[in-house]
């Protein structure tokens, strides 16, 4: 039985997402059915090429004859203009054409990157994302969103472009530090909460346990990597539904920004920004168990060195969100669990009261 998850986005891009142990034939059969073996792009964090190259290597050589190896700095200072340019850059100077392939090898900050480089180089040139984190596989390499951040926000540059396929191979989860775990794992709360509460009691019980031998972790990132593939394909560029999957975001992206990017994590923040979310929904009135975060809060509370405690400041910051509408920030917020909405933001006094709720969490 294949596990293998379609995604149709219109009727002439439909990919499928692999999640597996080990997905070297897949990936072989993929690309001798697809591309030129001449050459392939590889956009790589440098420290997953340095714990993987053999098996990086041995994959992608297998059927292409010329690996040109791009590799970048670990961290969310890489999603910027400047490392973009210096990307397109090297691959002009190499010589592309439109059917030569790049492979995204990396975590949610390789994918958003390489995303947006394999959409401009050419007007655009095939994508394919072999996602190493836990993140990356539940989350970002799914749906096609790209993205830079920019002074002013987090993602604020990018554009959608839909990759060839995704191959989540997770013996790549064997080498991921556990900070990354936690990070991952928001993002499979987040599912809990939009859609399908029980995932709150699968990954409480998986959360002592961060290892993808466990055939069960498998399991939630397939089960992880169905919703987001329904809510994408039903709303893909973002008109509706797919906001929800931002829920917890809006609070999320403040905090990375204002705290500077890289010193909370992305994970952490959208953690912390789901509290506040929930707070909000609570206090208008949904009667939501927010003791569902409990388990999950110390794993979160261990990794924040430092919280920001200014809340007009976060509220400046999520003024530049994306969903801001008339200059009115929208906030995903739900009426029960599995049940999110979204709601135009007028109280402003709400708004702080849930970041003081949330900073006193973490202080
Ligand atoms: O794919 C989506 O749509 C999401 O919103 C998923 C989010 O978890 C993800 O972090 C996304 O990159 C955020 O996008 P943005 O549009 O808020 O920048």
């Amino acid at each position: 039985m294949s596990h293998n998850i379609d995604v149709s986005v219109s009727l002439n891009k439909r990919y499928s997402i692999h999640v597996e142990k080990n997905v070297e034939k897949a990936f072989f059969d993929f690309c001798a059915d697809r591309y030129s073996k001449e050459k392939v792009i590889l956009v790589v964090d440098e420290k997953v090429y340095e714990l993987h190259e053999t098996k990086i290597e041995s994959m992608c050589s297998r059927y292409f004859e010329n690996l040109f190896v791009l590799k970048i700095p670990q961290g969310e200072s890489s999603k910027s203009l400047s490392q973009w340019q210096q990307l397109v850059n090297e691959i002009l100077a190499e010589g592309v054409e439109r059917n030569t392939p790049l492979v995204a090898i990396g975590g949610g900050v390789t994918g958003d990157l390489a995303g947006y480089v394999a959409a401009s180089v050419l007007r655009g040139i095939p994508l394919i994302h072999l996602p190493t984190t836990l993140l990356a596989m539940v989350d970002s390499s799914i749906g096609g969103k790209t993205g830079l951040n920019h002074d002013t926000g987090k993602n604020l540059i990018g554009a959608f472009y839909q990759p060839d396929a995704v191959f989540a191979d997770v013996e790549f989860l064997e080498t991921l530090e556990q900070r990354e775990w936690i990070t991952g794992m928001a993002e499979i709360i987040k599912y809990g909460a939009i859609r399908s509460p029980e995932l709150f009691s699968q990954l409480e019980k998986l959360k002592d346990n961060l290892s993808a031998d466990d055939g069960e972790w498998i399991e939630v990132i397939r089960e992880s990597a169905r919703i987001k593939t329904d809510i994408v394909q039903e709303d893909t560029l973002e008109a509706g539904k797919r906001a929800h999957l931002n829920f917890g975001h809006t609070f999320g992206h403040a905090l990375e920004r204002v705290a500077g990017y890289g010193s909370i994590s992305h994970g952490e923040a959208v953690f912390a920004g789901m509290i506040a979310a929930t707070y909000f929904s609570k206090e208008l009135g949904h009667p939501i168990d927010d003791t569902v975060f409990t388990p999950f809060m110390s794993l979160y509370k261990q990794q924040i060195q430092s919280f920001p405690s200014q809340p007009d400041k976060l509220i400046e910051a999520m003024k530049t969100d994306k969903k801001v509408k008339n200059n009115i920030i929208q906030l995903v917020l739900l009426k029960e669990w599995g049940s999110p909405y979204i709601k135009p933001c007028t109280d402003l006094s709400k708004l702080k009261a849930a970041w003081n709720y949330t900073i006193d969490q973490f202080n």
